[in-house]
């Protein structure tokens, strides 16, 4: 089974500058320095969060995107100390699988969908309409 890393909060603040950035999310560790310069809300925000220690109230308040959390996975390096597996969704599967998980959605909240969420399938949609006109309408024209 994967070994999951362990760190103490203290020790994530150390990371904080431009060329080293580590963030706490959820009780989940991100080094998200090669996140920085592509950050939609921009570098000096994930610095000073980093800086402050725990990042989860300043991420929440943001409302992030589902896309965004799905990015998070990939800059996840470990945990906390204080980590508790057994608080975790899927937590049956085993410490390191839900250690790695995707972080915790409240199902009662309202989803959070971005106008990105929304393009791809308009664009498919308006295509496949315009494919259609032409092949039946103009087609037999
Ligand atoms: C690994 C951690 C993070 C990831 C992967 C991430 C990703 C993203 C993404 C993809 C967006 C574009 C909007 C969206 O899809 O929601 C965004 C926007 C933003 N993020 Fe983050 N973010 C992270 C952490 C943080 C933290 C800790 C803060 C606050 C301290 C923050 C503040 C913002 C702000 C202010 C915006 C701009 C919102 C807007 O202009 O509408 N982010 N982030």
């Amino acid at each position: 089974m994967e070994e999951v890393k362990r760190f103490s909060l203290s020790e994530v603040t150390l990371h904080s500058s431009k060329k080293d950035c580590w963030l706490v999310i959820h009780d989940k560790v991100y080094d998200v320095t090669k996140f920085l310069e592509d950050h939609p809300g921009g570098e000096d925000v994930l610095i000073h969060a980093s800086a402050n220690g725990d990042a989860t109230d300043s991420f929440e308040d943001v409302g992030h995107s589902s896309t965004a959390t799905a990015m998070m996975m990939s800059f996840q390096i470990g945990v906390l100390d204080s980590y508790d597996a057994g608080s975790d969704a899927g937590a049956s599967a085993g410490v390191a699988a839900s250690a790695f998980a995707a972080p915790k959605t409240n199902p009662t909240a309202a989803p959070n969908y971005s106008l990105s969420d929304y393009l791809l399938p308009l664009l498919i949609l308006v295509v496949a309409t315009a494919a259609w006109y032409y092949l039946t309408v103009v087609n037999k024209a």
